[in-house]
């Protein structure tokens, strides 16, 4: 049984002329501590696609299931499960730069329930700031750092509330070659915990480092060849 599997997926926005079908018929599965890139083109429909397995946009049609039972329909049944099984980083990281790391990084846990107290919300933030390298950053405005210590912040958030599987949307999009390797470094070391990762990328060398690459154009899963992540992106016409 895969952890999280998703079945012919579909969504659709707006009406008549401005009717878009960014996700067509898409299926996919994550297994316990995989890592899978989703690759394609600018607007073929990765966003959209891990929003619905990740449960914060709702499908047109199509099932997902985690832990092999169905998806709440219900919104506060669908939220407590965003909260206890998914971890998110956003493509525009929703860091709040007026908050300190310690602020950002506690959010996660002010919705977990049982309810976990203010003392304890911290020890876990320390925990998972120290565990990106920004320990010495925890009482720091957001504002105040690098894209690449932003970014970190936006890991430790992902994983604070111990998540079974982290959605990611192009982690590495504004950072130098250098440091995006250091932030893949970082999501993959997820899997020493069992966690999986779905990590949308245009990045062939994010893509190469994760267990299995799924293919978008256009809404729908391409074919992709095994293990050819660069394949797919110069297929993609993006190089
Ligand atoms: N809220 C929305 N309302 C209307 N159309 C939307 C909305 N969100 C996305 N779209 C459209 O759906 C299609 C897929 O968008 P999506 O953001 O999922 O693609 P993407 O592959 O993630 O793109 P990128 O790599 O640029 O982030 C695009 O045509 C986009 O313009």
């Amino acid at each position: 049984m895969a952890l999280l599997e998703a079945c012919g997926l579909s969504k659709t926005y707006g009406q008549g002329r401005l009717r878009v079908e960014a996700v067509r018929d898409v299926s996919l599965s994550v297994e316990a501590g995989e890592a899978v890139a989703l690759m394609g083109p600018s607007g073929c429909g990765k966003s959209t696609l891990l929003g619905l397995v990740g449960l914060t946009l709702a499908a047109t049609s199509g099932t997902v299931a985690v832990n092999g039972a169905p998806a709440p329909v219900e919104e506060r049944k669908r939220a407590r499960l965003r909260n206890e099984f998914f971890g998110y980083i956003q493509q525009d990281l929703a860091i709040v730069d007026t908050d300190s790391v310690a602020g950002n990084v506690t959010v996660p846990l002010e919705y977990a329930r049982p309810r976990v107290g203010r003392r304890q919300r911290l020890r876990r933030a320390y925990e998972a700031v120290g565990g990106v390298g920004l320990g010495w950053a925890f009482r720091r405005r957001a504002s105040r750092l690098s894209e690449g210590e932003r970014q970190r912040v936006a890991i430790a958030r992902a994983l604070v509330n111990r998540p079974s599987v982290v959605i990611a949307d192009e982690p590495t999009a504004a950072l130098d070659v250098a440091t995006a390797q250091e932030v893949v470094t970082l999501l993959l070391s997820l899997r020493e915990h069992g966690a999986s990762l779905l990590v949308a990328t245009h990045d062939p060398r994010v893509a190469a480092r994760c267990d299995r690459v799924v293919a978008m154009e256009d809404g729908r899963e391409v074919e992709v060849a095994e293990g050819s992540p660069s394949r797919v992106f110069v297929a993609s016409g993006d190089e």
